[in-house]
């Protein structure tokens, strides 16, 4: 019989491309050589972006370590490990990831690491209903803060007109715990808020989603980062709301910038925004209302003596001191998820000290302090940063310099630097993250 020989490599290029699970491999020197779709849905990088750079240099800020790397130096590999962690676009994002060296002829020729994305899941695992193991109202919300205070205010009056809701916040800020809030200003405990997730969802989910809210009478929507949602399912979501209208259904949507920067940057449908915009409810970051932080410390402490028969009652000046001058770029969720992580280790203990603190926290809070022109002047009795180091700091402070330089405008500042604007703002931004680590 004869026998045909099949290039493999167009289906194995479409397999990578159409897969559920993320890909990314590196050569032995860190450098990417493959980095598929599901990957860049999941972390919001661009082939074109890592190709050229080590994977030091790229999640640097991104993620307390790479295991691609942790894999290339050991040589084995490392399975079952689940990450969460705040992507590019600053989407919260768990994932359970194996990584592999890869082996040919008895030589390492790099790694490879496949990325299973459980976020929608854990979500539903997560809901702060379970967690509160209350039905949520504004008095389960810690708003001691004059802007938190405003937040619980409107949102009050949102749900007493029961006004479409638009809740405008970076990711971890508590959005979703507010539209719980609003939606038991409404209903008793047994009716749930319906959530569309950001996440998963297609145009078809929110088409099904529509169908089983016309068999209900009543009932909340809560529409989660819908700037997160493509193009076609924001007019699928607009179908829905207008086919909704009048209906006794209640819709509350949440975004996670300014909504005219979402629409100027054609990210948001200015229809959509307009539904949701008769009372838009902007939430202030953590870092900006640090007055929030110990009160959220000491709520969760006395829901955890509550929940577990914990003894768990406050944090050492230390640790207080750290928890105040960390900037908190995933809000309350990761002071939340710091918690956990803390009180899973506890025993007996009425006081956290630093010794409970988990070592990632510690050192995003190790000072690092800003570098002056002189620190770049190699100096004999001064011991040498590794290369990477040193350039990294010679970036921050040049960009900073072209920055002042240009009254902070962007568009001159990258012009002057021969970049495109995008590739400016993704490098200040990074800076602006590594400085909420600092
Ligand atoms: N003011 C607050 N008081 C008490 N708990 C809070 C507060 N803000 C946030 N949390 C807790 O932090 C966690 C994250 O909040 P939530 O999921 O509501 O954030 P979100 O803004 O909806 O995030 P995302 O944009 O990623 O969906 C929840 O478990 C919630 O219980």
């Amino acid at each position: 019989m004869k026998q045909v020989k099949v290039d493999l490599n167009p289906f194995y290029k479409f397999a990578s491309e159409h897969v559920g699970v993320g890909v990314h491999a590196v050569d032995p020197k860190g450098k990417t050589i493959l980095y598929n779709k599901k990957m860049k849905d999941i972390e919001g990088f661009d082939f074109e972006e890592l190709a050229d750079r080590s994977l030091l240099e790229m999640f640097r800020f991104d993620q307390a370590e790479s295991t691609l790397l942790k894999v290339l130096q050991s040589g084995s590999p490392v399975l079952n490990s689940k990450q969460t962690y705040w992507n590019r676009k600053g989407q919260e994002i768990t994932t359970i990831n194996d990584t592999y060296p890869v082996f040919e002829n008895g030589q390492m020729i790099g790694a490879i690491e496949l990325a299973r994305d459980v976020t929608t899941l854990e979500k539903v695992v997560y809901q702060p209903l379970k967690k509160y193991e209350e039905p949520i109202t504004f008095n389960s919300i810690t708003a001691v803060s004059a802007s938190m205070k405003k937040v619980i205010a409107t949102a009050e009056k949102a749900a007493l007109a029961k006004l479409p809701v638009l809740l405008v916040g970076e990711s971890g800020t508590g959005k979703e715990l507010i539209a719980e809030a609003i939606h038991r200003a409404h209903y008793d405990g047994s009716e749930e808020m319906s959530v569309l997730f950001s996440h998963g969802t297609t145009v078809e989910s929110i088409a099904q989603l529509s169908e089983e809210m016309k068999k209900k009478t009543g009932g909340t929507v809560y529409c989660e980062r819908i700037d997160m949602l493509t193009i076609p399912m924001q007019l699928k979501l607009l179908e829905m709301v207008k086919e909704h209208s009048g209906s006794d259904t209640y819709f509350i949507a949440s975004v996670g910038e300014d909504p005219v920067e979402l629409i100027s940057g054609k990210k948001l449908l200015k229809e959509l925004y307009y539904f949701f915009s008769a009372m838009a409810i902007p939430i202030q970051p953590l870092r900006r209302r640090k007055e929030d932080i110990m009160p959220f410390v000491s709520d969760y402490f006395s829901r955890h003596r509550m929940k577990f028969g914990s003894m768990v009652r406050q944090v050492d000046g230390q640790v207080e001191k750290l928890l105040l001058s960390y900037d908190w770029p995933g809000n309350l969720k990761e002071l939340e998820l710091l918690l956990d992580e803390i009180t899973s280790m506890l025993t007996t203990e009425e006081t956290v000290g630093v010794e409970l603190l988990p070592y990632h926290f510690k050192l995003k809070t190790e000072k690092k302090g800003t570098l002056q022109p002189e620190d770049f002047i190699v100096q004999s009795h001064k011991e040498l940063l590794p290369l990477e180091e040193y350039l990294f700091e010679a970036e921050i402070y040049y960009l900073q310099k072209a920055m002042d330089l240009h009254n902070g405008n962007v568009t001159k500042a990258a012009a002057a630097l021969g970049m495109s604007r995008q590739n400016l703002q993704y490098r200040l931004r990074k800076i602006k993250k590594n400085e909420g680590q600092t």
